[in-house]
């Protein structure tokens, strides 16, 4: 229960269907978790530039980027990730409500956090992709060279060295490498392009 009472709902009248109708396509979220370095951040990118070609509007929310602004006050630890996560399932849900596909691109380690984000949204309008990479190979890209401090014991607490990632028990998208050989950026972007435009959220609505 939230602190706030004596509040009420306020009905506007352009809502949603407008909205999604004046864009020509379908609001939802899609939300990437996976470890540091396994494409996240790639994929997102990838998807909104291939999305942005066809004339469809997203926007992307990554988990790095929103620590610089609106989740500046929260760390590494689990209650602190909980609550990043709470707070960009918040936003995701207003950037849904508002027509557009919004790309969350977070660890979001825990999967009861990605769990309650998915019930915020209403009709399954939640498209959970799974960055399903080997720990080898995200540590061995090491972009940031965290998981060397994290190794050294410089950070402590980094999810999959010394703190937990939890992958899904069931996604809609699990991205995963063929015979030892990762998907190229924009094959990943595919599959994910592909699924939206299998379950209509990019057509006129
Ligand atoms: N302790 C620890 N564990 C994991 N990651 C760490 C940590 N400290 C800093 N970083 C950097 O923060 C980025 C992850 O931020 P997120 O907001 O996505 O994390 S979380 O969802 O709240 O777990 C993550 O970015 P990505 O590499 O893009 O995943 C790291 O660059
Ligand atoms: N499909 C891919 N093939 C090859 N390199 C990739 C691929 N996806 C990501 N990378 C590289 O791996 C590193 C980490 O990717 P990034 O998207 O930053 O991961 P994350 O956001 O999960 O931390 C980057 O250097 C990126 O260029």
């Amino acid at each position: 229960m939230g602190n706030s009472t004596n509040i009420f709902w306020q009905e506007c009248p352009v809502g949603k269907i407008e909205r999604q109708r004046l864009l020509n396509q379908k609001g939802c979220v899609v939300w990437i978790t996976g470890l540091s370095g396994s494409g996240k951040s790639t994929l997102a990118c990838s998807v909104n530039r291939e999305l942005y070609s066809k004339g469809k509007l997203s926007y992307i929310l990554d988990g790095d980027n929103l620590r610089h602004g609106l989740n500046k006050d929260l760390g590494f630890k689990a209650e602190d990730r909980t609550e990043n996560i709470r707070r960009v399932g918040e936003v995701a849900k207003l950037f849904a409500d508002a027509g557009l596909i919004c790309i969350a691109s977070l660890i979001s380690p825990y999967r009861k956090d990605r769990d309650a984000c998915r019930a915020m949204l209403p009709d399954s309008n939640f498209i959970e992709v799974f960055m399903n990479m080997p720990l080898e190979l995200c540590e061995s890209r090491d972009a940031k060279g965290l998981y060397k401090l994290a190794r050294a014991g410089k950070i402590k607490g980094f999810t999959g060295i010394d703190d937990p990632y939890e992958p899904p028990l069931s996604c809609e998208i699990e991205i995963i490498q063929k015979n030892g050989v990762c998907a190229t950026p924009c094959d990943m972007a595919g599959e994910v392009m592909t699924y939206l435009e299998e379950k209509g959220y990019l057509q006129d609505q």
